[in-house]
Formats: C-alpha cells, structure tokens, sequence
C-alpha cells in the first residue's frame, strides 16, 4: 500500500485504494467525450520479436476510451514496416505508424535538414518528436500518454492511471509522469535512475546551490521512467533531446513553459519490469555508458541555460561530490533491499557508479568544448514558423505509408 505524501512541489497521484482498471475505464471514457485521448508508442522494429510487445498490444486492444494510437517505428526496413503493418492490425482502435527509416519520412527529414530543422540523430527522442509533429497534425486527440514497448509486466491498468490526471476535464494538470519501483527477480532495478540521476541532482545542489529546479527534478519519484502524458498543446512549444537525454529533457522544458501547480506524477504499477540494457564498460556508445552520458549532458546544458557558470575545476568537484552521494545512497538501497528480502549486488552498484562518476566528468568537458554538441530539436512551433505546411505533408506521408504501396 502507497503513502499518501504530497512533496509540495509537484501533485503526487498515489493508488491507494486499488481501484479496478474498469472503474478507472468507465471514468475515463466519460471523459474521453470532451477530452479525446490518444497514445504514441515509441518502438525499435526489434522490440517486435521480443516477448513484451506482443502482450501490450493484447491489452490495448481492451482499451475502450483511445482515439488514437501512433506508433513510432526505428529501425526497421520495407519488409519489417510491412510485418509490422500487419503486427499492429488486431489493434480494434485508429493507429498509424510511423516508419521513420522510410522514404517518405526521410525525405522529410532531408527537407528539414536543410533549414537545420532536423534532429542530428537517430534516437527515442528524435522518434517521439515525429510522433508528436504527427499527432498534432491529426488533431485526433487533447490528453496524450506515451510508454515504452518493452515492459515485460504491462497492463492496461498502467495506461488508463497514467493518461487519468491529464484526461480528467476537472483537472487542470499540463503533465504527468508515471512512476514505480522497479523490481524483479527478487533485486532492485533501475540502475541509472537510481545510481546516477538522483545522486547527481543532489551534488548539483549542494555545488551550485539551491535551485528550484533542482528541487523540482528531484521531486519526481522516478525521473526516467519512460511512462508520462500530457494536454496535446504541450508537445508544440518543447525542445527536446534526440537521445537518452529525452525524459530529463521533457522534465526540463515543462518547468520552463509552465507553473509547478501545472505538473504532477502518479503511481502507475505496482512492479515494473522491462528489457534490461547492459551496463556496457568497454563501449561508450551503447548500454548504460552511452545512456549515461547522454543524460549528465542533458543537465548540463539546462543548468547553462539557467546561468549556472560551469568551469572545468567545477566538473571535478562534481564528480567528487555525486561520488560521495552515490556511495552513500548505495548504502541506504541496500538497508532497505535487505529489510524486503531483496537482493543488491554492492559490488557491481559500486562500479556502476565508477563508471557513470567517469562520465559525468567526460560529459562536462564535452560541453565545455562544445556546448553546442547535440543541441535540442527545435520545438514544432518553430518547424510551424519556418516550413508552414510540413506537419500536413508528414500527415499524408504517413497516411500513404499506412494504407498505400510502400
Ligand atoms: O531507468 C533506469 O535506470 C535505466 O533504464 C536502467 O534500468 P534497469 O537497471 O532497470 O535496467
């Protein structure tokens, strides 16, 4: 059973009463008359053939209040797009995907490259952003959920808690995350939200000062959850990263455009489970190494932006401090794992947190050097300025994809 505490800086939704995924459905269709609701889920081709996927699309298929369900789809080449035209098609629900290695996207892509428009890089986030340059040009849907395909333990309870704090008309929430614990197999997970994010953001505070910001980020019970929803109109006015840099970025730019009264999370499953990554040591370009890095310059680059003056003596300091914190953390992680009969492997926490220490210094001596490296994607406003008719044509691109000869 959940608390009931509210941090004051952010609404908390907690369950605490069990209510039935039906009661929650029969609330949210209602709702769906005055604030029709959809869901982008951002998928590689690969996640296809795992064993999550196919169950979340079984469990959406019961999802009786969607409008919408836009599916981002990476990696995948002319007869993957086809198997997957044909995997998602039991969906009883209006879907789309969006083959974003097709010519048809592509070509878009090159269009916005041209006027230095386009995402750098391939990535989850550069897939969400086309997601929601789609989803607005279809104006199907007002309350928007987004989750990730991975999730071994998903139920259609998840979505329906995650999308209600933005659906409920009465409401007046901009945005929501989901949040969890992440445990399985008798251990605790989420290695990097829990050994680099939150001891991070507290080394930033105690350097650069206390800053509502910070506070504000480290208000959120599981900042990298993949899981968060939002009122349609958000998704015009944020930039955000195109790499793992994607959820603290999307935290980052809601508390820029809107009060924190606006923002809440909400207890969204029990037990969590999904696709674990490796930690990946020996290859900076993959697993945690990679995630890692990504996130520490996500940060960066917003705390500039906030006037935070970084120097490179300032990125030792940090490496020092988030150090000291994570080993600390890694202590009180442990206590409670063993008071819930979990395990906790110290032993490689500690040289997770090695690793993502290492990082977070190279990650701000790659900003100092160029701080412009992998800026954020432009918001769809701007796109809306520069190309006026580019979200109608990547409408009609994705509609020929979908129904048409590829
Ligand atoms: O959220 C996280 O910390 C990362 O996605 C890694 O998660 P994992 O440790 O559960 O694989």
């Amino acid at each position: 059973m959940s608390d009931f505490y509210q941090n004051g800086i952010i609404t908390n939704f907690h369950n605490l009463t069990r209510r039935s995924v039906e009661a929650l459905e029969n609330d949210l269709k209602q709702f769906s008359r005055s604030r029709p609701m959809g869901l982008i889920l951002p998928s590689l081709y690969s996640e296809l053939e795992g064993p999550a996927l196919s169950h979340i699309v079984d469990e959406l298929c019961k999802v009786p209040y969607l409008s919408e369900i836009v599916i981002g789809l990476d990696r995948a080449d002319r007869e993957q797009f086809l198997k997957a035209r044909e995997f998602f098609s039991r969906l009883p629900q209006h879907h789309r995907i969006l083959w974003n290695d097709g010519p048809r996207l592509q070509a878009l892509q090159q269009e916005l490259a041209q006027e230095n428009l386009a995402p750098l890089e391939p990535g989850k986030g550069c897939n969400v952003w086309y997601c929601s340059g789609y989803v607005r040009a279809s104006g199907k849907a007002e309350a928007i959920a987004l989750h990730d395909c991975d999730i071994v333990t998903y139920d259609r309870g998840l979505l329906a808690r995650l999308i209600y704090p933005v659906a409920n008309p009465r409401f007046h929430y901009e945005f929501c995350k989901g949040y969890y614990s992440r445990i399985a197999s008798g251990k605790l997970n989420g290695r990097v939200a829990r050994l680099m994010v939150t001891p991070l953001i507290r080394a930033f505070k105690m350097i650069y000062g206390p800053l509502p910001y910070l506070d504000y980020l480290d208000s959120y019970r599981y900042p990298l959850s993949g899981e968060f929803s939002m009122r349609a109109d958000v998704l015009d006015g944020i930039r955000i990263p195109s790499d793992w840099g994607l959820e603290i970025g999307v935290l980052s730019e809601v508390h820029r455009n809107f009060s924190t009264k606006r923002l809440c999370q909400v207890d969204i499953a029990d037990a969590y489970d999904h696709k674990h990554q490796p930690v990946s040591e020996e290859d900076p370009s993959g697993g945690l190494n990679r995630m890692s890095m990504d996130i520490a310059k996500a940060m960066y680059r917003k705390l500039a932006t906030l006037g935070v003056e970084m120097s490179v003596e300032s990125f030792r300091t940090v490496k020092a401090t988030y150090y000291r914190v994570a080993l600390d953390l890694i202590e009180a992680y442990d206590h409670d794992a063993a008071m819930n009969g979990l395990k906790l492997d110290r032993h490689s926490e500690e040289a997770a947190v090695e690793l993502f220490a290492d990082n977070i210094m190279q990650a701000g001596a790659a900003f100092f050097e160029s701080p412009r490296d992998k800026p954020f994607i432009p918001s769809w406003n701007r796109v809306q300025a520069a190309i006026p008719d580019l979200q109608d044509r990547l409408f009609e691109a994705v509609e020929l994809d979908n129904s048409g000869e590829v």
